[in-house]
Protein backbone atom coordinates (compact mmCIF):
# COMPACT_ATOMS: atom_id res chain seq x y z
CA UNK A 1 0.00 0.00 0.00
CA UNK A 2 1.22 3.20 -0.62
CA UNK A 3 1.04 5.81 2.54
CA UNK A 4 0.52 9.36 1.92
CA UNK A 5 0.84 10.26 5.60
CA UNK A 6 3.96 12.66 5.58
CA UNK A 7 6.21 12.21 7.73
CA UNK A 8 8.30 15.11 7.52
CA UNK A 9 6.59 18.31 7.27
CA UNK A 10 8.46 21.56 7.45
CA UNK A 11 7.96 24.78 7.15
CA UNK A 12 9.27 26.53 4.30
CA UNK A 13 10.53 29.92 4.10
CA UNK A 14 13.33 32.07 2.77
CA UNK A 15 16.65 33.44 5.10
CA UNK A 16 19.88 32.22 6.25
CA UNK A 17 20.96 28.98 6.73
CA UNK A 18 24.65 26.72 6.48
CA UNK A 19 25.23 23.36 6.79
CA UNK A 20 28.17 21.69 7.61
CA UNK A 21 31.22 22.14 10.09
CA UNK A 22 33.35 23.94 8.04
CA UNK A 23 31.31 26.40 6.69
CA UNK A 24 29.70 27.11 10.50
CA UNK A 25 33.26 27.47 11.93
CA UNK A 26 34.20 29.94 8.98
CA UNK A 27 31.71 31.74 9.59
CA UNK A 28 31.81 32.25 13.62
CA UNK A 29 35.49 32.38 13.29
CA UNK A 30 34.89 35.87 11.56
CA UNK A 31 32.96 36.29 14.68
CA UNK A 32 35.47 35.76 17.05
CA UNK A 33 38.74 37.81 16.29
CA UNK A 34 40.02 40.77 18.73
CA UNK A 35 38.34 41.54 22.04
CA UNK A 36 35.41 39.30 22.09
CA UNK A 37 33.32 36.66 23.80
CA UNK A 38 31.45 34.16 21.99
CA UNK A 39 28.94 31.41 24.18
CA UNK A 40 27.87 28.52 22.95
CA UNK A 41 24.79 27.94 25.52
CA UNK A 42 23.07 24.22 25.04
CA UNK A 43 20.36 21.93 26.21
CA UNK A 44 21.01 18.04 27.04
CA UNK A 45 21.30 15.59 24.76
CA UNK A 46 23.79 17.13 22.65
CA UNK A 47 27.25 15.68 22.26
CA UNK A 48 29.13 17.50 24.33
CA UNK A 49 32.24 16.42 22.69
CA UNK A 50 32.31 16.76 19.32
CA UNK A 51 31.37 20.20 20.28
CA UNK A 52 33.96 20.97 21.91
CA UNK A 53 36.04 20.02 19.40
CA UNK A 54 34.83 21.98 16.86
CA UNK A 55 34.58 25.38 18.85
CA UNK A 56 38.33 24.56 20.01
CA UNK A 57 39.61 24.64 16.38
CA UNK A 58 38.35 28.79 16.75
CA UNK A 59 41.48 28.57 18.90
CA UNK A 60 40.17 31.59 21.08
CA UNK A 61 42.57 32.79 23.72
CA UNK A 62 40.36 31.86 26.95
CA UNK A 63 38.02 28.41 26.28
CA UNK A 64 35.72 28.00 29.29
CA UNK A 65 33.26 24.76 29.62
CA UNK A 66 30.73 25.29 32.13
CA UNK A 67 30.49 21.74 33.86
CA UNK A 68 33.97 22.93 35.18
CA UNK A 69 32.17 25.84 36.72
CA UNK A 70 29.31 23.62 38.24
CA UNK A 71 28.38 21.97 41.96
CA UNK A 72 29.99 18.24 41.74
CA UNK A 73 27.43 15.46 40.58
CA UNK A 74 26.87 15.13 44.49
CA UNK A 75 25.74 18.07 45.09
CA UNK A 76 23.79 18.21 41.72
CA UNK A 77 22.10 14.55 43.42
CA UNK A 78 21.09 16.64 46.63
CA UNK A 79 20.12 19.51 45.10
CA UNK A 80 17.50 17.40 43.14
CA UNK A 81 16.44 14.92 45.25
CA UNK A 82 13.70 16.39 46.40
CA UNK A 83 12.26 16.49 42.83
CA UNK A 84 13.68 13.26 41.43
CA UNK A 85 12.07 11.35 44.49
CA UNK A 86 11.89 7.80 45.29
CA UNK A 87 9.41 6.50 42.87
CA UNK A 88 10.85 4.63 40.21
CA UNK A 89 8.43 6.49 37.39
CA UNK A 90 7.43 9.73 38.61
CA UNK A 91 8.96 13.11 40.18
CA UNK A 92 7.60 16.01 40.92
CA UNK A 93 8.11 19.02 38.76
CA UNK A 94 10.96 20.91 39.69
CA UNK A 95 11.29 24.46 40.18
CA UNK A 96 15.31 25.04 40.23
CA UNK A 97 16.93 27.26 38.30
CA UNK A 98 20.04 26.85 36.19
CA UNK A 99 22.13 29.43 38.22
CA UNK A 100 22.07 26.83 41.27
CA UNK A 101 23.87 24.51 39.40
CA UNK A 102 26.92 27.07 39.52
CA UNK A 103 29.50 26.58 42.14
CA UNK A 104 29.64 30.36 42.84
CA UNK A 105 33.19 30.67 43.81
CA UNK A 106 34.14 29.06 40.55
CA UNK A 107 32.14 31.33 38.12
CA UNK A 108 33.27 34.33 40.40
CA UNK A 109 36.93 33.22 39.22
CA UNK A 110 35.45 32.89 35.65
CA UNK A 111 33.86 36.12 35.38
CA UNK A 112 37.03 37.27 36.69
CA UNK A 113 39.29 36.11 34.40
CA UNK A 114 36.94 36.97 31.37
CA UNK A 115 36.85 40.19 32.33
CA UNK A 116 40.51 40.47 31.86
CA UNK A 117 41.06 38.89 28.82
CA UNK A 118 42.20 41.00 26.27
CA UNK A 119 41.54 38.28 23.09
CA UNK A 120 38.84 36.10 21.94
CA UNK A 121 36.91 34.35 24.68
CA UNK A 122 34.87 31.14 24.36
CA UNK A 123 31.98 29.77 27.07
CA UNK A 124 30.75 26.41 25.65
CA UNK A 125 27.89 24.62 28.20
CA UNK A 126 24.92 24.54 30.24
CA UNK A 127 24.71 28.26 31.07
CA UNK A 128 27.44 29.55 29.41
CA UNK A 129 25.28 33.12 28.83
CA UNK A 130 24.72 33.10 32.88
CA UNK A 131 29.16 33.30 32.60
CA UNK A 132 29.31 36.91 30.84
CA UNK A 133 27.01 38.58 28.39
CA UNK A 134 28.57 37.57 24.97
CA UNK A 135 29.00 39.57 21.86
CA UNK A 136 27.70 36.46 19.62
CA UNK A 137 25.57 34.11 21.53
CA UNK A 138 25.05 30.93 19.64
CA UNK A 139 22.03 28.26 21.05
CA UNK A 140 22.45 24.86 20.75
CA UNK A 141 19.28 22.72 20.95
CA UNK A 142 17.86 19.23 20.80
CA UNK A 143 14.37 18.30 20.44
CA UNK A 144 13.15 15.99 23.47
CA UNK A 145 12.48 12.96 20.86
CA UNK A 146 16.08 12.56 19.70
CA UNK A 147 16.93 13.68 23.46
CA UNK A 148 15.38 10.11 24.81
CA UNK A 149 17.47 8.36 21.12
CA UNK A 150 19.91 9.05 22.23
CA UNK A 151 18.95 8.09 26.22
CA UNK A 152 18.27 4.85 24.88
CA UNK A 153 21.63 4.12 23.49
CA UNK A 154 23.69 5.54 26.55
CA UNK A 155 24.85 9.03 24.76
CA UNK A 156 23.19 11.85 26.52
CA UNK A 157 24.14 13.06 29.87
CA UNK A 158 22.03 15.04 32.33
CA UNK A 159 22.20 18.44 33.24
CA UNK A 160 25.17 17.98 35.85
CA UNK A 161 24.99 14.42 36.23
CA UNK A 162 26.56 11.85 33.86
CA UNK A 163 23.93 9.38 34.02
CA UNK A 164 24.02 7.55 30.90
CA UNK A 165 24.42 4.10 32.14
CA UNK A 166 21.13 4.38 33.94
CA UNK A 167 17.74 2.86 32.97
CA UNK A 168 16.08 4.66 30.65
CA UNK A 169 13.12 5.30 32.39
CA UNK A 170 15.04 7.14 35.17
CA UNK A 171 17.11 8.95 32.97
CA UNK A 172 13.73 10.48 31.05
CA UNK A 173 12.37 11.14 34.52
CA UNK A 174 15.52 13.31 35.57
CA UNK A 175 14.63 15.12 32.00
CA UNK A 176 11.18 15.60 32.40
CA UNK A 177 10.74 16.33 36.05
CA UNK A 178 13.88 18.43 36.46
CA UNK A 179 16.43 19.14 33.63
CA UNK A 180 14.21 20.22 30.83
CA UNK A 181 12.07 22.63 33.07
CA UNK A 182 15.42 23.55 34.46
CA UNK A 183 16.93 24.85 31.18
CA UNK A 184 13.26 25.62 29.15
CA UNK A 185 13.18 28.21 31.67
CA UNK A 186 16.70 29.69 31.21
CA UNK A 187 16.04 29.37 27.40
CA UNK A 188 12.71 31.36 27.86
CA UNK A 189 15.02 34.14 29.35
CA UNK A 190 17.82 33.98 26.66
CA UNK A 191 15.73 33.69 23.50
CA UNK A 192 15.80 37.31 22.36
CA UNK A 193 19.63 37.16 22.69
CA UNK A 194 20.52 34.43 20.69
CA UNK A 195 22.43 35.28 17.67
CA UNK A 196 22.76 31.65 16.20
CA UNK A 197 20.66 28.89 16.80
CA UNK A 198 22.62 25.54 15.92
CA UNK A 199 21.19 22.45 14.85
CA UNK A 200 22.93 19.00 15.96
CA UNK A 201 19.89 16.07 15.57
CA UNK A 202 22.03 14.34 12.48
CA UNK A 203 25.50 13.78 13.55
CA UNK A 204 28.26 15.06 11.40
CA UNK A 205 25.63 17.50 9.14
CA UNK A 206 25.08 20.31 11.96
CA UNK A 207 23.11 23.58 10.44
CA UNK A 208 23.21 27.03 11.54
CA UNK A 209 20.36 29.35 11.28
CA UNK A 210 20.53 33.24 12.69
CA UNK A 211 18.44 35.14 14.71
CA UNK A 212 16.28 36.97 11.66
CA UNK A 213 15.30 33.49 10.04
CA UNK A 214 14.61 32.04 13.83
CA UNK A 215 12.19 34.63 14.27
CA UNK A 216 10.31 34.47 10.09
CA UNK A 217 10.46 30.90 11.19
CA UNK A 218 8.36 31.22 14.36
CA UNK A 219 6.49 34.33 12.68
CA UNK A 220 5.52 32.03 10.20
CA UNK A 221 4.34 29.13 11.95
CA UNK A 222 1.94 30.90 14.59
CA UNK A 223 0.11 32.63 11.22
CA UNK A 224 -0.58 29.56 9.45
CA UNK A 225 -1.60 25.55 9.35
CA UNK A 226 1.38 23.46 10.50
CA UNK A 227 2.50 20.47 11.10
CA UNK A 228 5.00 19.14 14.11
CA UNK A 229 6.85 16.00 13.15
CA UNK A 230 5.57 13.13 14.54
CA UNK A 231 7.47 9.68 15.89
CA UNK A 232 6.61 6.20 16.74
CA UNK A 233 7.42 3.49 19.34
CA UNK A 234 6.86 -0.28 19.95
CA UNK A 235 5.25 -1.15 22.99
CA UNK A 236 4.24 -4.19 24.58
CA UNK A 237 0.82 -3.69 23.57
CA UNK A 238 1.37 -2.31 20.13
CA UNK A 239 0.02 -3.23 16.63
CA UNK A 240 0.48 -3.61 12.59
CA UNK A 241 -1.44 -0.68 11.51
CA UNK A 242 0.90 2.39 11.73
CA UNK A 243 3.71 0.02 10.03
CA UNK A 244 1.59 0.02 6.82
CA UNK A 245 -0.12 2.84 7.23
CA UNK A 246 2.15 5.37 7.47
CA UNK A 247 5.10 3.12 5.78
CA UNK A 248 7.51 2.63 9.43
CA UNK A 249 10.36 0.45 9.42
CA UNK A 250 9.00 -3.04 8.87
CA UNK A 251 11.42 -4.90 10.84
CA UNK A 252 10.60 -3.16 14.02
CA UNK A 253 8.16 -5.97 15.91
CA UNK A 254 4.94 -3.62 16.34
CA UNK A 255 4.16 0.32 16.77
CA UNK A 256 2.40 1.38 19.73
CA UNK A 257 2.64 4.57 19.99
CA UNK A 258 2.25 7.65 17.01
CA UNK A 259 2.81 10.63 19.00
CA UNK A 260 1.61 13.35 16.11
CA UNK A 261 0.88 16.41 18.03
CA UNK A 262 2.91 16.25 21.79
CA UNK A 263 4.19 19.97 20.85
CA UNK A 264 6.76 19.82 23.71
CA UNK A 265 8.29 16.61 22.59
CA UNK A 266 8.04 16.83 18.58
CA UNK A 267 10.37 18.63 16.49
CA UNK A 268 9.85 21.47 14.32
CA UNK A 269 11.45 21.47 10.73
CA UNK A 270 12.12 25.00 9.27
CA UNK A 271 13.05 24.35 5.22
CA UNK A 272 15.41 27.12 4.54
CA UNK A 273 16.35 27.64 1.29
CA UNK A 274 16.17 23.86 1.38
CA UNK A 275 18.21 23.07 4.13
CA UNK A 276 15.67 21.71 6.79
CA UNK A 277 16.35 22.97 10.30
CA UNK A 278 14.95 20.75 13.04
CA UNK A 279 14.29 22.41 16.44
CA UNK A 280 12.18 21.57 19.17
CA UNK A 281 8.68 22.72 18.55
CA UNK A 282 8.06 23.88 22.46
CA UNK A 283 10.43 27.17 20.71
CA UNK A 284 7.44 27.92 19.15
CA UNK A 285 4.91 27.92 21.84
CA UNK A 286 7.11 29.81 23.71
CA UNK A 287 8.42 32.34 21.63
CA UNK A 288 4.69 32.83 20.10
CA UNK A 289 2.22 31.89 22.54
CA UNK A 290 -0.28 34.25 22.89
CA UNK A 291 -0.65 33.91 18.78
CA UNK A 292 -0.53 30.01 18.72
CA UNK A 293 -2.29 29.33 22.03
CA UNK A 294 -4.87 32.53 21.74
CA UNK A 295 -4.82 34.99 24.75
CA UNK A 296 -7.57 33.24 26.88
CA UNK A 297 -6.01 30.03 26.93
CA UNK A 298 -2.48 31.20 27.55
CA UNK A 299 -4.51 32.79 30.68
CA UNK A 300 -4.76 29.73 31.76
CA UNK A 301 -2.11 27.60 30.73
CA UNK A 302 0.94 29.82 30.54
CA UNK A 303 3.25 28.61 27.79
CA UNK A 304 1.99 25.27 28.25
CA UNK A 305 0.50 23.84 25.09
CA UNK A 306 -2.45 22.47 26.53
CA UNK A 307 -3.58 19.46 23.74
CA UNK A 308 -1.67 15.99 22.86
CA UNK A 309 -3.03 13.98 19.54
CA UNK A 310 -1.56 10.50 19.43
CA UNK A 311 -2.20 6.95 18.18
CA UNK A 312 -1.83 3.64 20.14
CA UNK A 313 -2.27 0.95 17.70
CA UNK A 314 -3.45 -2.58 19.22
CA UNK A 315 -3.98 -4.29 15.77
CA UNK A 316 -3.08 -7.75 16.03
CA UNK A 317 -1.17 -6.44 19.35
CA UNK A 318 -2.33 -6.39 23.27
CA UNK A 319 -4.47 -4.59 25.50
CA UNK A 320 -3.43 -1.58 26.89
CA UNK A 321 -3.06 -2.12 30.99
CA UNK A 322 -5.76 -1.23 32.55
CA UNK A 323 -5.18 1.92 34.06
CA UNK A 324 -6.18 5.21 35.46
CA UNK A 325 -5.47 8.49 35.85
CA UNK A 326 -4.81 10.91 39.18
CA UNK A 327 -7.43 13.57 39.56
CA UNK A 328 -6.02 17.44 39.26
CA UNK A 329 -5.66 17.38 43.34
CA UNK A 330 -3.79 14.15 43.27
CA UNK A 331 -1.62 15.49 40.53
CA UNK A 332 -0.92 18.43 42.24
CA UNK A 333 -0.20 17.16 45.38
CA UNK A 334 2.14 14.62 44.54
CA UNK A 335 3.23 15.31 40.81
CA UNK A 336 3.37 19.45 40.75
CA UNK A 337 1.11 19.65 37.66
CA UNK A 338 -1.06 22.28 37.24
CA UNK A 339 -3.78 20.60 35.20
CA UNK A 340 -4.08 16.17 34.90
CA UNK A 341 -4.32 14.02 32.23
CA UNK A 342 -7.76 13.78 31.15
CA UNK A 343 -8.24 12.03 27.77
CA UNK A 344 -10.71 10.55 25.30
CA UNK A 345 -10.17 7.44 22.87
CA UNK A 346 -11.62 8.66 19.20
CA UNK A 347 -11.62 5.76 17.25
CA UNK A 348 -9.53 5.54 13.83
CA UNK A 349 -9.93 2.11 12.94
CA UNK A 350 -11.27 -1.19 14.64
CA UNK A 351 -11.36 -4.87 13.79
CA UNK A 352 -14.58 -6.86 14.12
CA UNK A 353 -13.90 -8.19 17.58
CA UNK A 354 -12.34 -4.49 19.07
CA UNK A 355 -13.42 -3.22 22.36
CA UNK A 356 -12.68 -0.75 24.64
CA UNK A 357 -12.68 -1.50 28.73
CA UNK A 358 -14.17 1.60 29.96
CA UNK A 359 -15.89 2.55 33.59
CA UNK A 360 -16.90 -0.30 35.99
CA UNK A 361 -19.67 -2.07 36.35
CA UNK A 362 -22.94 -1.35 38.20
CA UNK A 363 -22.86 -2.93 41.64
CA UNK A 364 -19.30 -3.63 41.77
CA UNK A 365 -17.98 -4.39 45.57
CA UNK A 366 -14.85 -1.77 46.08
CA UNK A 367 -13.57 -3.78 48.27
CA UNK A 368 -13.34 -6.78 47.02
CA UNK A 369 -12.11 -5.34 43.68
CA UNK A 370 -9.17 -3.40 45.27
CA UNK A 371 -8.67 -6.73 47.48
CA UNK A 372 -7.73 -9.07 44.27
CA UNK A 373 -5.81 -6.07 42.21
CA UNK A 374 -3.53 -6.03 45.00
CA UNK A 375 -3.50 -9.81 45.38
CA UNK A 376 -3.12 -9.97 41.25
CA UNK A 377 -0.01 -7.16 42.12
CA UNK A 378 1.54 -9.57 44.24
CA UNK A 379 1.38 -12.36 41.43
CA UNK A 380 -1.15 -14.41 43.88
CA UNK A 381 -4.17 -13.72 41.71
CA UNK A 382 -5.35 -13.25 37.88
CA UNK A 383 -7.61 -10.20 37.69
CA UNK A 384 -10.60 -10.77 36.19
CA UNK A 385 -10.81 -7.01 34.41
CA UNK A 386 -14.18 -8.47 32.66
CA UNK A 387 -16.03 -9.13 36.26
CA UNK A 388 -15.14 -5.86 37.12
CA UNK A 389 -14.86 -3.01 33.89
CA UNK A 390 -17.62 -2.69 31.13
CA UNK A 391 -16.10 -4.09 28.07
CA UNK A 392 -17.77 -2.17 25.32
CA UNK A 393 -17.62 -3.33 21.56
CA UNK A 394 -15.94 -0.45 19.11
CA UNK A 395 -16.49 1.11 15.39
CA UNK A 396 -14.50 3.58 13.46
CA UNK A 397 -15.53 6.82 15.12
CA UNK A 398 -17.03 6.30 17.95
CA UNK A 399 -15.88 8.54 20.53
CA UNK A 400 -15.40 7.31 24.17
CA UNK A 401 -14.57 10.32 26.92
CA UNK A 402 -12.28 9.69 29.60
CA UNK A 403 -11.87 12.31 32.39
CA UNK A 404 -9.01 11.78 34.79
CA UNK A 405 -10.10 9.17 37.88
CA UNK A 406 -11.76 6.46 35.09
CA UNK A 407 -10.81 3.22 35.17
CA UNK A 408 -10.39 2.49 31.08
CA UNK A 409 -8.09 0.76 28.57
CA UNK A 410 -8.30 0.36 24.54
CA UNK A 411 -7.98 -3.51 24.01
CA UNK A 412 -6.89 -4.84 20.86
CA UNK A 413 -7.17 -4.59 17.21
CA UNK A 414 -8.17 -0.73 17.31
CA UNK A 415 -6.39 2.08 16.60
CA UNK A 416 -6.98 5.01 18.35
CA UNK A 417 -6.51 9.02 17.84
CA UNK A 418 -6.09 9.97 21.61
CA UNK A 419 -7.31 13.32 21.72
CA UNK A 420 -6.52 14.12 25.43
CA UNK A 421 -4.60 17.23 27.52
CA UNK A 422 -0.93 17.17 27.65
CA UNK A 423 0.57 15.25 30.71
CA UNK A 424 1.43 11.65 29.21
CA UNK A 425 3.60 10.07 31.75
CA UNK A 426 0.70 9.95 34.75
CA UNK A 427 -0.87 6.59 34.46
CA UNK A 428 -1.39 4.54 37.36
CA UNK A 429 -1.54 0.90 36.39
CA UNK A 430 -3.85 -1.01 38.14
CA UNK A 431 -3.48 -4.38 36.18
CA UNK A 432 -1.20 -5.29 33.08
CA UNK A 433 -2.61 -9.32 31.99
CA UNK A 434 0.40 -11.01 33.66
CA UNK A 435 2.61 -9.21 30.51
CA UNK A 436 6.06 -8.18 30.36
CA UNK A 437 7.40 -4.69 29.53
CA UNK A 438 9.74 -4.70 26.36
CA UNK A 439 12.65 -4.61 28.55
CA UNK A 440 11.80 -8.11 29.46
CA UNK A 441 10.46 -7.21 32.86
CA UNK A 442 7.26 -6.55 34.77
CA UNK A 443 5.87 -3.21 34.17
CA UNK A 444 5.52 -1.06 37.48
CA UNK A 445 2.11 -1.45 38.85
CA UNK A 446 0.57 1.20 41.02
CA UNK A 447 -2.72 -0.03 42.37
CA UNK A 448 -2.18 2.12 45.91
CA UNK A 449 -2.22 5.46 43.68
CA UNK A 450 -4.88 3.83 41.54
CA UNK A 451 -7.39 3.18 44.71
CA UNK A 452 -6.76 6.88 45.85
CA UNK A 453 -7.87 8.17 42.57
CA UNK A 454 -10.45 5.70 40.84
CA UNK A 455 -14.14 7.29 40.30
CA UNK A 456 -16.72 4.86 42.13
CA UNK A 457 -19.46 6.55 40.35
CA UNK A 458 -18.46 5.81 37.47
CA UNK A 459 -20.35 2.61 36.50
CA UNK A 460 -22.25 1.52 33.61
CA UNK A 461 -25.14 3.69 33.73
CA UNK A 462 -23.48 6.82 34.51
CA UNK A 463 -20.50 5.15 31.29
CA UNK A 464 -23.10 4.88 29.22
CA UNK A 465 -24.70 7.92 29.65
CA UNK A 466 -22.10 10.25 30.01
CA UNK A 467 -18.61 8.56 28.19
CA UNK A 468 -19.86 6.68 25.32
CA UNK A 469 -20.53 8.76 22.02
CA UNK A 470 -21.71 11.98 23.54
CA UNK A 471 -22.57 13.09 20.28
CA UNK A 472 -24.73 16.08 19.39
CA UNK A 473 -25.56 18.27 15.99
CA UNK A 474 -24.96 21.38 16.86
CA UNK A 475 -24.58 23.21 13.10
CA UNK A 476 -25.62 22.06 9.35
CA UNK A 477 -25.41 23.56 5.92
CA UNK A 478 -24.88 22.41 2.06
CA UNK A 479 -22.97 19.51 2.42
CA UNK A 480 -21.60 19.87 5.63
CA UNK A 481 -22.82 18.50 9.30
CA UNK A 482 -20.67 19.63 12.49
CA UNK A 483 -21.31 17.54 15.66
CA UNK A 484 -19.58 17.92 19.07
CA UNK A 485 -18.46 14.97 20.23
CA UNK A 486 -17.01 15.80 23.63
CA UNK A 487 -15.26 16.12 25.64
CA UNK A 488 -16.64 15.21 29.51
CA UNK A 489 -17.68 18.60 31.22
CA UNK A 490 -15.28 18.16 33.82
CA UNK A 491 -12.41 17.97 30.89
CA UNK A 492 -11.51 21.22 29.24
CA UNK A 493 -11.24 20.18 25.64
CA UNK A 494 -13.97 20.76 23.25
CA UNK A 495 -14.15 18.20 20.44
CA UNK A 496 -16.17 19.13 17.09
CA UNK A 497 -16.58 16.22 14.10
CA UNK A 498 -17.26 17.80 10.90
CA UNK A 499 -18.76 15.53 7.83
CA UNK A 500 -18.09 17.28 4.54
CA UNK A 501 -18.42 17.44 0.95
CA UNK A 502 -18.21 20.94 0.25
CA UNK A 503 -16.58 23.95 1.68
CA UNK A 504 -16.55 24.56 5.22
CA UNK A 505 -15.74 27.71 7.20
CA UNK A 506 -14.02 27.34 10.62
CA UNK A 507 -13.28 30.30 13.28
CA UNK A 508 -10.22 29.38 15.75
CA UNK A 509 -12.49 31.66 18.64
CA UNK A 510 -9.38 32.34 20.52
CA UNK A 511 -8.33 28.95 21.31
CA UNK A 512 -5.58 27.04 19.28
CA UNK A 513 -7.80 24.66 17.10
CA UNK A 514 -6.23 20.65 16.78
CA UNK A 515 -7.24 18.77 13.64
CA UNK A 516 -7.25 15.24 12.26
CA UNK A 517 -8.23 13.97 9.27
CA UNK A 518 -9.91 11.13 10.47
CA UNK A 519 -11.90 10.08 7.06
CA UNK A 520 -11.06 10.68 3.82
CA UNK A 521 -7.97 10.87 1.42
CA UNK A 522 -7.31 14.44 1.11
CA UNK A 523 -8.21 18.07 2.22
CA UNK A 524 -6.95 21.28 1.31
CA UNK A 525 -6.69 24.17 4.51
CA UNK A 526 -7.10 27.53 2.67
CA UNK A 527 -7.20 30.80 4.19
CA UNK A 528 -10.40 33.18 3.36
CA UNK A 529 -8.07 36.10 3.06
CA UNK A 530 -4.97 34.67 1.66
CA UNK A 531 -3.74 35.20 4.34
CA UNK A 532 -1.26 32.25 4.30
CA UNK A 533 0.01 29.47 1.92
CA UNK A 534 -2.61 26.44 1.03
CA UNK A 535 -1.62 23.74 3.26
CA UNK A 536 -2.57 20.07 1.75
CA UNK A 537 -3.36 17.31 4.35
CA UNK A 538 -3.83 13.33 4.53
CA UNK A 539 -5.62 11.05 5.70
CA UNK A 540 -4.51 10.64 9.81
CA UNK A 541 -2.18 13.38 9.66
CA UNK A 542 -2.56 15.81 12.37
CA UNK A 543 -2.04 19.82 11.97
CA UNK A 544 -2.42 22.92 14.35
CA UNK A 545 -4.30 25.80 13.33
CA UNK A 546 -2.76 28.76 15.48
CA UNK A 547 -5.48 30.73 17.53
CA UNK A 548 -4.05 34.14 15.27
CA UNK A 549 -5.27 32.36 12.19
CA UNK A 550 -9.00 33.32 13.35
CA UNK A 551 -10.69 31.93 9.81
CA UNK A 552 -9.80 28.83 8.11
CA UNK A 553 -11.82 26.88 5.34
CA UNK A 554 -11.35 23.34 4.65
CA UNK A 555 -12.38 21.45 1.69
CA UNK A 556 -12.22 17.90 -0.01
CA UNK A 557 -8.96 18.23 -2.16
CA UNK A 558 -7.13 16.13 -4.80
CA UNK A 559 -8.46 12.18 -4.76
CA UNK A 560 -11.34 12.98 -2.22
CA UNK A 561 -12.60 15.79 -4.36
CA UNK A 562 -16.35 15.90 -4.44
CA UNK A 563 -16.36 12.99 -1.67
CA UNK A 564 -17.31 13.25 1.64
CA UNK A 565 -14.54 13.62 4.51
CA UNK A 566 -14.55 14.23 8.13
CA UNK A 567 -12.28 16.17 10.19
CA UNK A 568 -12.29 16.09 14.08
CA UNK A 569 -11.18 19.28 15.84
CA UNK A 570 -10.13 19.77 19.66
CA UNK A 571 -10.11 23.28 21.12
CA UNK A 572 -9.66 25.01 24.54
CA UNK A 573 -13.40 25.40 26.35
CA UNK A 574 -13.42 29.19 26.73
O1 LIG B 1 1.43 1.41 28.18
P1 LIG B 1 0.13 1.35 28.87
O2 LIG B 1 0.19 1.66 30.31
O3 LIG B 1 -0.52 0.07 28.67
O4 LIG B 1 -0.78 2.51 28.34
C1 LIG B 1 -0.76 3.04 27.11
C2 LIG B 1 -1.32 4.43 27.09
O5 LIG B 1 -2.69 4.44 27.39
C3 LIG B 1 -3.31 5.66 27.15
O6 LIG B 1 -4.63 5.59 27.55
C4 LIG B 1 -2.61 6.80 27.86
O7 LIG B 1 -2.98 6.77 29.19
C5 LIG B 1 -1.13 6.76 27.79
O8 LIG B 1 -0.60 7.67 28.71
C6 LIG B 1 -0.64 5.38 28.05
O9 LIG B 1 0.74 5.35 27.88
Amino acid sequence: MLSTYKKKPAIGLNGFAIEGWNAIISLLGKRSIGRCVMAIDCYTGIDHEELQNQFLKLESDLFIHTKDLFISESEVEVLTARFMTDDVLFGYNSNISLSEYFDLDKLKAAQKSVGEASGSVIIFGHGAQLVAVADTLIYADMPRWEIQQRMRRQEATALGIDNSREPFSFQYKRGLFNDWRVLDKHKRAIYHNVDYWLDTVAHDSPKLIDRQTFYAGMDKAAASPFRVVPFFDPAPWGGQWMKDEFALDASKVNYGWGFDCVPEENSLLLDVNNIVFEMPSVNLVYTKSSELLGKPVEARFGMDFPIRFDFLDTVNGGNLSLQVHPTTQYARDNFGLHYTQDESYYIMEAKENAHVYIGLKTGVDRHVMMDELDKAEQGDLVFDADKYVNKIPTKKHDHFLIPAGTIHCSGMNAVVLEISSTPNLFTFKLWDWQRLGLDGKPRPINVQRGKQVLNWDCDTTYTNAQLVNNVEVVAQGHGWVEEKTGLHNSEFIETRRHTFSSPVIHYTQESVNVLNLVDGEEIIVESPTDAFEPMIIHYAETFIIPAAVEAYCIRPHGLSEGKECITIKASVRI
